[in-house]
């Protein structure tokens, strides 16, 4: 048996970072991925244009599809503006154990919410639970096959309004190519690829930032 990954992630922030200083836990996991063990967190230098796109939507509603050990969770919700709140739905009921952890001892609690269950599940019901109208900002990072039917279930319900920004990690590797032409195609949406890499590799990936038009 012994410990997992994440497990083993989460020591890491716990030993090497500081409470409440989200900065110092980035850095904490991004050199336990570099230097310990790889990860499948959105990473350093795609976390930088992740950053960006924050800063510039500053949300007061931000949806996370894919939790995973929480080092996205934290990118985005020490960006957020005064009032702000991300809510994150992860499947996983032990990466969600971690995520929780490692986004306290960020000291980012208070304005993130960690969902547990399946996102084609939860999707409808976010509105009646949380008081949500409309998400300003989505991060995708979850499956990569359910980006698709994912987005298209936020559409229907109505959690998408003009200007909502949606942001997909991975959509070269491991890639979404029915997500990538959705968003590319569609007279709703407009698109733009930001090159990158697969997080502490040197394989290519980027980021697709779609703006959803209404
Ligand atoms: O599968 C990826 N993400 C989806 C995560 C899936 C797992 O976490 C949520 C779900 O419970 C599943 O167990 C992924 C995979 C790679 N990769 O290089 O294989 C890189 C990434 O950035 C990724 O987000
Ligand atoms: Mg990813």
């Amino acid at each position: 048996t012994g410990t997992t990954r994440p497990q083993r992630l989460l020591r890491a922030v716990q030993e090497r970072a500081t409470r409440g200083d989200s900065e110092s836990v980035i850095a904490a996991i991004d050199h336990f991925c570099r230097h310990q063990e790889w990860a499948m967190n959105v990473g350093d230098e795609k976390g930088f244009i992740l950053d960006s796109v924050v800063s510039e939507v500053s949300p007061q509603t931000a949806l996370e599809l894919g939790t995973y050990c929480g080092y996205s969770t934290v990118r985005i919700a020490r960006l957020l503006p005064p009032g702000g709140h991300l809510i994150t739905l992860e499947f996983n009921p032990n990466y969600a154990a971690v995520a929780r952890q490692v986004i306290a001892w960020a000291g980012l609690e208070d304005m993130v919410q960690v969902v547990e269950g399946a996102s084609g599940d939860w999707i409808p019901h976010l509105r009646e639970h949380f008081g949500i109208e409309s998400f300003d900002f989505v991060f995708l990072d979850h499956w990569k096959e359910l980006y698709l039917p994912d987005i298209k279930l936020l559409e229907e319900c109505g959690l998408l309004r003009k200007g909502t920004v949606l942001l997909a990690d991975n959509v070269i590797c491991p890639g979404t190519p029915d997500y990538l032409e959705y968003v590319r195609k569609s007279q709703s949406y407009e698109s733009h690829y930001f090159g990158s890499h697969l997080e502490y590799t040197r394989a290519e990936d980027g980021l697709e930032k779609s703006v959803y038009l209404g």
